[in-house]
């Protein structure tokens, strides 16, 4: 269970909003963060993996202190556990899909894990290829494994298809449902897609101007 109660000054194009988001996520759960564009999802995002810390609140994970800005306790990104993806292909260019995905294993773990990743994703057959061989979609699907190769127990997306072709795209949605709920993740995900929401998702938050307008199962926020 992740408790977050999060609030940041954010400074935009059309000036300040403030953000202040309070909720419980459950474990398992698979949460999308849905809005406008400049509401503060890819913030809620950072605060969470601890690439942007808030001004004031707490996140706690299963009864561990990630953030406390009384207590004054912030761990580390590494220190979280977290596998991130971003929209941008973040893979090294020199390096091999394997290399890619031995770079993130923790050092003496067996590569076997790599191998099932590769299976999992249906890349076995490139994995001596260096990602300018790879098509959006193939990279993304290496991003996603690099991204698990530690097992955390959270996953976080930010927009990771938004650069794909829509027969890519539901392809990536049931990899990341596929390893949702294979690694029993909890798994949240800012999407701008009506669709990929309401394929996707246990519950959505609908954040509009830094806070959360609506909440609920996807049928529950889009019943207009
Ligand atoms: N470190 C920071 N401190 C203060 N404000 C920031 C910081 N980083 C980003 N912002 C601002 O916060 C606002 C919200 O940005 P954010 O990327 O969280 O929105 P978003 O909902 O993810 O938008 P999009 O859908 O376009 O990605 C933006 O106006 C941005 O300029």
């Amino acid at each position: 269970m992740i408790q977050l109660d999060l609030k940041k000054k954010l400074f935009g194009a059309d000036g300040q909003i403030q953000l202040q988001v309070n909720t419980i996520i459950q474990s398992k759960e698979l949460l999308t963060l849905y809005g406008p564009s400049g509401a503060g999802k890819t913030s809620i995002i950072r605060m969470l993996s601890g690439l942007m810390s808030p001004e004031q609140g707490k996140i706690i994970v299963n009864g561990k202190t990630w953030f406390d800005s009384e207590k004054k306790i912030n761990l580390r990104t590494q220190d979280r556990s977290i596998g991130i993806v971003f929209q941008e292909y973040s893979l090294f260019p020199n390096m091999t899909v394997f290399e890619n995905l031995k770079f993130a294993l923790p050092k003496g773990d067996s590569q076997d894990l790599i191998e099932e990743m590769l299976e999992t994703i249906g890349l076995q057959n490139l994995k001596d290829k260096k990602p300018n061989w790879l098509s959006g979609g193939q990279k993304q699907r290496v991003a996603l494994a690099r991204a698990l190769v530690r097992k955390p127990s959270i996953l976080l997306l930010d927009e990771p298809l938004s650069a794909l072709d829509t027969a890519m795209r539901n392809k990536l949605q049931e990899d990341i449902l596929a390893f949702h709920r294979r690694f029993e993740l909890t798994t949240i995900m800012v999407s701008h897609d009506y669709h990929e929401v309401k394929k996707m998702s246990d519950r959505v938050l609908l954040i509009e101007n830094g806070i959360i307008a609506n909440e609920g199962n996807p049928e529950e926020v889009f019943k207009d």
